[in-house]
């Protein structure tokens, strides 16, 4: 839920009351590890591949404190542009946070921003703590390596390294997929008035075997797809083969896909979560560690647009 009527529309706010679904052992293990924060009042860094559930977990964290009471602000360190500007500049007093004292904040996706912008949070940071709201930052690349290749700020690091929650990926989690599978069956089975039943039985070994780059996000959207061509009891192979790049003779038994068609898949997830713009594509070029041009050379061979 978006609550609106807010001072600064650029924060999304969210009431974060949903089921963490999964049964692995690295998911229960983070779960744990935002209990145990949720009765302290340090800063909190989730690190994890890209849609793994890091903001559902710092929800989770955020009731489970006693900061639940107020909102926990979303500031997302990609799109949110001008007001991370507004909230890095030297002069914010955080007036504007008054009314959210006693809340949390989650910074999504920290080590995109530059080194001197890591620093200027890291100092935002100090003064949005005086205002007793909780810190939380997020990450999907590994700031630790990034520490040690000199591309992350050292006093953002340390402020980040207080309390650290590792999210692992799904592919990583494989007692999840399923369940996530089910849940989301019945999710769209509501929206789409079908009644699928589940899967058969080598569509779920397909999921299982897949690497899901995308992790839940791409899950979601797969079983979406596949919910839509199928007008039969349960979800098969052929609804799964064109998404997830297999052959429908083949099969996708060994969790493995050509080269090639991997390389599109990131080349996508960057794109869809950096954007089209210039911006964007320089973003996910220095995301996917390759120049501009290359990057333009690839999505002209793999004839992606928007
Ligand atoms: N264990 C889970 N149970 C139920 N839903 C989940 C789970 N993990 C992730 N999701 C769902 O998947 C989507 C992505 O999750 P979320 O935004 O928390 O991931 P993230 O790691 O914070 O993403 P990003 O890398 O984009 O910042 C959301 O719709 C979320 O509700």
């Amino acid at each position: 839920m978006i609550v609106g009527g807010i001072d600064m529309p650029m924060f999304l706010v969210r009431s974060l009351s949903q089921d963490i679904i999964g049964e692995s052992k690295g998911l229960r293990q983070a779960v744990e590890g935002c209990r145990k924060a949720a009765k302290e009042n340090a800063p909190v860094m989730f690190q994890g591949e890209v849609s793994t559930g890091k903001l559902l977990l710092a929800g989770f964290l955020h009731k489970e404190s006693k900061h639940s009471r107020q909102p926990l602000l979303v500031v997302d360190c990609i799109k949110d542009e001008d007001m991370i500007h507004e909230l890095l500049a030297p002069g914010f007093e955080c007036k504007q946070l008054d009314r959210y004292e006693g809340g949390s904040i989650y910074f999504r996706e920290v080590a995109t921003l530059s080194l001197g912008k890591q620093n200027q949070l890291y100092k935002a940071l100090e003064k949005i703590e005086k205002r007793k709201i909780r810190a939380f930052l997020s990450s999907s690349q590994n700031i630790h390596l990034m520490r040690m290749e000199k591309a992350f700020d050292p006093d953002l690091y340390d402020y980040a390294s207080q309390w650290e929650i590792a999210v692992p990926p799904l592919r990583q989690r494989k007692e999840d997929i399923l369940p996530l599978v089910r849940h989301y069956i019945g999710v769209f089975n509501l929206k789409l008035r079908k009644s699928i039943q589940g899967l058969t039985p080598q569509a779920e070994e397909i999921l299982l075997a897949y690497r899901w780059p995308g992790n839940v996000d791409e899950l979601k959207q797969i079983i979406n797809r596949a919910m839509h061509l199928s007008n039969e009891s349960h979800i098969s192979q052929r609804h799964l083969s064109d998404n997830l790049g297999i052959s429908k003779e083949d099969g996708f038994s060994h969790g493995v896909m050509p080269l090639e068609r991997m390389e599109e898949i990131l080349l996508r997830s960057a794109l869809e979560r950096y954007g089209f713009t210039l911006e964007g594509k320089k973003r996910a070029a220095r995301a996917l560690n390759i120049s501009l041009a290359t990057l333009y050379n690839k999505l002209k061979r793999y004839n992606l647009n928007p």
